[in-house]
C-alpha cells in the first residue's frame, strides 16, 4: 500500500507524518515509585506482624483479610508501573498526507460496524454510524462500510437502505458545507440547521425507520423496488435469530451509485452471517471474521476500520490521521487505536465513566512499549496483521481470502456474492485456524483485548493517536443494570485470559517482555481488585466494634 505512494518521490523526510515526544518527568516517577514500594513493604510487614500476634480470632480473620488485599493492591500496584516507566506522546501531521501521497494513491479503507439486536441498539444508530463514516473525506470509491447484523434484523437492512437513499444528499450537503460532525443525527442536535429541508429530509427517514420497528413490520409502501423486496423476502417464516441463513446485501455500489451532484458514494453492504443452533457463532469475534472473510472476497482493502454500531465518527479527516502512521511506519506496524470519547457525559463525571486510565492514560504508557492494546472500538488495522506474525505468514484456506489478493469484480458480481455467502457459513470455520492462528481470536468475552494482546505476542506493534477534536465518540451503558452487565462480562473475559494458559505472567512474558507483560496482567487480574474493594468496604468497620486497629497508631514504636 505504501509503494504507492512512495513511487511519488515526495519524502516523508521533507514533510514529516508523525513524530514522538518522551514525557521528560518519568524519572521523577521512577524515584517516586521505588519510596512508594518500600511504604508498600512496610505496610505488609505490619499486617504480616499483627496476623502472627492476633490476641482474637476476630483480629486474625482482620489481619489475614487486609494482608490479602494489601498483597493484590500491591501486585495491581506494581503492574500499573509497567505503564509509567516509558510513556510517549505521538503528535501527527496529517495536513502534509497530500503532499506525500496523491488521493488516487490513498489505501482502500474496509469499515466493519458491528450490531447485534435491533432493540437495544436501534436501527437509526447503525445508520447514524454508517453515515458519518461514509460521509469520510476520503475517496469514496475506496470506502466500504460492511454492516455485520448478529441481530438478523430485516429493519437494521432497511434502515441502511433509507441512510443510503438520504446519503445521497448527505454526502455533498458535508462536503459543500465543509461539515465536521458527519453523523447526521449529532449534527442536527447541535445545529440550528439554516438548510432545513435536508433536516425535514432526515426526520422523515427517521420516522419510517423508527416506524417500523414500532410496527414489527415493513409495510409495502416503504419496498421502493423490486430489488428491495426480493431482499426482505430473505425474511419468511422459517427466520429466527438463531437460525437463519446468510443475507448479504449491497445496499449501494461505488462506482455505479452516485449522489445528487454525481459524485460516487461508498460501498455499503449488509451482512448478516449464517446462524444455526448446532454451531458455535463465537459472538462478536465470530461476526468479525466473517466479515474480514466477506470483505476479502468483495474489496480486500488493505487497511480495516472496525467500529461498535453506536461508534460514530467525529472528524471527517480521521483517515488521513492513521495514514500519518500506516504511510511511514516498520513492516511490523499492526494498528492505530484511537480512544474511545462518551457522548453526554457531565463535566464531573462522577461515576467515572470516560474510563480515562483505561482509555488516556495507560495507552500514552504502552506507546513506549511496542503500542497500546485493541479496544476493540475505532481502530485501524493492517489486513494482513489477521495472518499470522510479520514474519510468518499463515495462508488462509482459499486464495480470495489472501490479503494480497486483487479483486477484479465487481461486489454485484454474481461468483463473488456466492463465495461471499459461502465464507460467510456457520460452518466455514470447522477444521480451520480461524480464531485460533489467523482473524480475530476466540477463547475470551473480551475477544478486543485477547486479540490484541495476542497480536502483540507475534511481534505486531501498534501506537495510540488521540488527536485533540475527538476522532469517534460513542455511548456509555446508561442504566446501572446494563453497567454491572457489562462489567461483569469484561471481568469475566478478563479472568478467562488470566486463568488460561495464555495467561501474561506466564505466556506474555515470554514474548512480550517483562514491562509489557505486566501491562497486560493489569488489565488480566483486575477484577481481582473486587477483593480489596469489598475488604476495605466492610472490615474497617468490623475492626472498630472489635477495638482494633486497622493501622499502626502514630504512637506505636
Ligand atoms: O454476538 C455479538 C455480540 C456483540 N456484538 C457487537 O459487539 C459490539 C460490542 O458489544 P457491547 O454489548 O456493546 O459490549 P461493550 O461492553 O459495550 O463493548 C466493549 O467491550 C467489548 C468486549 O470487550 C468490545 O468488543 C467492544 O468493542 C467494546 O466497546 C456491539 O457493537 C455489538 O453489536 C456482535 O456483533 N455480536
Ligand atoms: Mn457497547
Amino acid at each position: 500500500m505504501e509503494q504507492g505512494c512512495r513511487k511519488m518521490g515526495t519524502s516523508t523526510r521533507k514533510f514529516p507524518l508523525h513524530s514522538s515526544k518522551r514525557l521528560r518527568r518519568r524519572f521523577l516517577n521512577r524515584a517516586f515509585a521505588v519510596v512508594y514500594f518500600f511504604a508498600i513493604v512496610a505496610l505488609l510487614y505490619h499486617h504480616a506482624e499483627s496476623l502472627l500476634y492476633s490476641p482474637t480470632y476476630g483480629a486474625f480473620f482482620i489481619s489475614t483479610s487486609l494482608l490479602l488485599s494489601d498483597i493484590i493492591l500491591g501486585f495491581m500496584w506494581l503492574n500499573s508501573q509497567a505503564f509509567r516507566m516509558n510513556p510517549i506522546i505521538e503528535n501527527i501531521f496529517p495536513e502534509n498526507i497530500e503532499k506525500v501521497c496523491d488521493r488516487k494513491n490513498f489505501p482502500a479503507l474496509d469499515i466493519f460496524i458491528c450490531t447485534a439486536d435491533p432493540y437495544k441498539e436501534p436501527p437509526m444508530t447503525v445508520a447514524n454510524t454508517a453515515l458519518s463514516v461514509m460521509a469520510y473525506d476520503y475517496p469514496a470509491e475506496k470506502l466500504s462500510a460492511y454492516v455485520s447484523d448478529d441481530g438478523g434484523s430485516e429493519f437494521t437492512l432497511f434502515a441502511l437502505m433509507e441512510a443510503a437513499k438520504f446519503g445521497n444528499y448527505w454526502l455533498p450537503f458535508c462536503r459543500e458545507n465543509k461539515v465536521m460532525n458527519r453523523c447526521p443525527e449529532a449534527y442536527f442536535r447541535s445545529n440550528s440547521c439554516s438548510n432545513s429541508e435536508i433536516k425535514t429530509m432526515y426526520e422523515s427517514m427517521k420516522r419510517r425507520v423508527e416506524s417500523v420497528v414500532e410496527k414489527g413490520k415493513i409495510i409495502d409502501e416503504y419496498k421502493t423496488s423490486e430489488e428491495e423486496a426480493e431482499a426482505f423476502g430473505k425474511w419468511n417464516q422459517g427466520f429466527t435469530r438463531q437460525d437463519h441463513p446468510t443475507v448479504i446485501q449491497v445496499v449501494s455500489q461505488a462506482g455505479n451509485d452516485t449522489d445528487i451532484r454525481g459524485h460516487s458514494i461508498p460501498n455499503l453492504v449488509y451482512v448478516s452471517r449464517e446462524k444455526c443452533r448446532t454451531s458455535e457463532h463465537h459472538y462478536k469475534g465470530g461476526a468479525l471474521n466473517a466479515l474480514l472473510r466477506v470483505s476479502a472476497v468483495m474489496t480486500n482493502a488493505p487497511i480495516i476500520l472496525t467500529l461498535d454500531c453506536d461508534m460514530i465518527s467525529n472528524d471527517p479527516s480521521t483517515p488521513h490521521q492513521m495514514l500519518c502512521h500506516f504511510l511511514d511506519s516498520s513492516p511490523k506496524f499492526g494498528f492505530v487505536q484511537f480512544p474511545q470519547r462518551f457522548n453526554g457525559l457531565n463535566k464531573a463525571d462522577i461515576y467515572a465513566s470516560e474510563f480515562r486510565r483505561m482509555f488516556y492514560i495507560n495507552p500514552v504508557g504502552m506507546n513506549g512499549l511496542s503500542g497500546p492494546d485493541y479496544f476493540g472500538t475505532g481502530t485501524f488495522f493492517r489486513r494482513r496483521i489477521f495472518y499470522g506474525a510479520p514474519s510468518s505468514f499463515i495462508e488462509p484456506e482459499i486464495v480470495e481470502l489472501n490479503p494480497d489478493n486483487f479483486v477484479e469484480r465487481s461486489i454485484k458480481n454474481q461468483s463473488i456474492l456466492e463465495l461471499a455467502h459461502h465464507v460467510a457459513g456457520c460452518n466455514y470455520e470447522n477444521q480451520t485456524n480461524w480464531g485460533s492462528k489467523i482473524g480475530f481470536r476466540y477463547g475470551s468475552l473480551v475477544e478486543d483485548y485477547y486479540t490484541g494482546y495476542r497480536l502483540h505476542c507475534e511481534g505486531w506493534k501498534s501506537v495510540y493517536c488521540n488527536p485533540e477534536r475527538a476522532s469517534f465518540l460513542c455511548e456509555m451503558p446508561i442504566s446501572l443494570n446494563d453497567s454491572l452487565n457489562q462489567t461483569k462480562r469484561w471481568a469475566l473475559g478478563l479472568l478467562e485470559v488470566s486463568l488460561s494458559k495464555h495467561s501474561p505472567l506466564v505466556f506474555g512474558v515470554r514474548f512480550l517482555g517483562p514491562l509489557k507483560a505486566h501491562c497486560y496482567a493489569y488489565y488480566a487480574f483486575g477484577p481481582l481488585l473486587s477483593f480489596p474493594v469489598a475488604v476495605y468496604a466492610c472490615v474497617p468497620q468490623i475492626a472498630l466494634l472489635n477495638d482494633f486497629f486497622v493501622f499502626p497508631k502514630v504512637r506505636n514504636k
